[in-house]
C-alpha cells in the first residue's frame, strides 16, 4: 500500500528525517512509536505532502505510484488521508456538515445514517453533537473524536492518524482501538502515530522511530518492549 524509501526531510538547516524506510501493507494497521521530537509528525506531514515538508531525498510510493512530488490534493484523490495531531477547528461549520466533507461515494444517499454511525463509534451521542459547531466550544478530546469520525466517513485506502489518542483519557483507549478494527474490516490500511505503547497492541506491526530513523519494525509487543528497554531514557544503543 505504502512504501517509504530512504526518505530525508530538512526543516530549516536541520535534517529531521535521516533516511526513513517503512512499509505499510494492504489492510495493515501499522503503528509508529517514538519519543518527543523523533520526527513522527514530520513523517506524517511529508507523506501527506503538506507544504514546507518537501523531501530532500528518497521516495514515497503509494499503491505502486511514485507520489513524492504530488500535491496534497492529488494524494487525497488517490486515497490518502491525514488526521492531524491538532484537531480541526472551523468557524461556522456544524459537525454534520464537517462529516459530509470527503465522504466516501459509496455512502451517497445515506450520508445522515453514516454520520450517526460514525459518531456512535467514536463514543459521541449523535443527538447531542450533530448540530454543534466544530469550534472552540468543543473540547480537544471531542474534536479528536470528530476527526476520527471523519476518517470513518471518508474510509480512505490509507489513513495516517497523528496521535489519535492525545486528549483522550486512558479508559477510552479501547474505544479508539475498536475504531481501528472497524476501519480495518472496511478494508482501510492505517498508519497510526502514538506515544502510547498501549495503542500499538491494536496494530498488526509497529515501528520505532528515534532521531529521524526507523530503529526497529516488528510485532507491536516486541517493538514496545524494545522501546521501553533501550530508548526509555533516550539512550539509543541500537
Ligand atoms: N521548522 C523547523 N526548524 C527546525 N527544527 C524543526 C522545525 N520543525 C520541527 N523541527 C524539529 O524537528 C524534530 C521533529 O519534530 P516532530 O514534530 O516531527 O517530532 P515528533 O516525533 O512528532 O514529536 P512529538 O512526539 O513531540 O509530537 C523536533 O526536534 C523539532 O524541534
Amino acid at each position: 500500500m505504502l512504501k517509504v524509501e530512504n526518505l530525508k526531510v530538512k526543516r530549516g538547516n536541520k535534517e529531521i528525517l535521516k533516511g526513513i524506510n517503512l512499509e505499510v501493507k494492504k489492510n495493515e494497521i501499522h503503528t509508529i512509536i517514538g519519543p518527543n521530537g523523533a520526527g513522527k509528525s514530520t513523517l506524517a506531514y511529508t507523506l501527506m505532502g503538506v507544504s514546507g515538508y518537501k523531501p530532500s531525498g528518497g521516495k514515497i510510493i503509494f499503491k505502486g505510484e511514485d507520489i513524492t512530488n504530488k500535491s496534497i490534493t492529488e494524494r487525497a484523490r488517490l486515497g490518502l488521508t491525514l488526521a492531524w495531531q491538532e484537531p480541526a477547528r472551523f468557524e461556522g461549520i456544524k459537525v454534520r456538515d464537517y462529516l459530509k466533507i470527503g465522504m466516501n461515494k459509496k455512502y451517497a444517499g445515506r450520508e445522515e445514517e453514516k454520520i450517526r454511525e460514525a459518531l456512535e463509534l467514536v463514543g459521541l451521542n449523535p443527538e447531542r453533537y450533530l448540530d454543534r459547531y466544530v469550534d472552540e466550544s468543543l473540547s480537544g478530546g471531542e474534536r479528536k473524536r470528530i476527526e476520527l469520525a471523519s476518517i470513518i466517513c471518508i474510509e480512505p485506502d490509507l489513513a495516517i492518524l497523528d496521535e489519535p489518542d492525545s486528549g483522550i483519557d486512558m479508559v477510552s483507549i479501547d474505544e479508539i482501538g475498536k475504531v481501528f478494527k472497524y476501519l480495518k474490516n472496511k478494508g482501510c490500511s492505517l498508519l497510526v502515530i502514538t506515544h502510547r505503547e498501549e495503542l500499538s497492541k491494536y496494530g498488526d506491526r509497529a515501528s520505532l522511530i528515534c532521531g529521524g530513523e526507523v530503529i526497529k519494525t516488528g510485532k507491536p509487543d516486541e517493538v514496545a518492549n524494545f522501546y521501553k528497554r533501550r530508548c526509555g531514557k533516550c539512550k539509543v544503543s541500537a
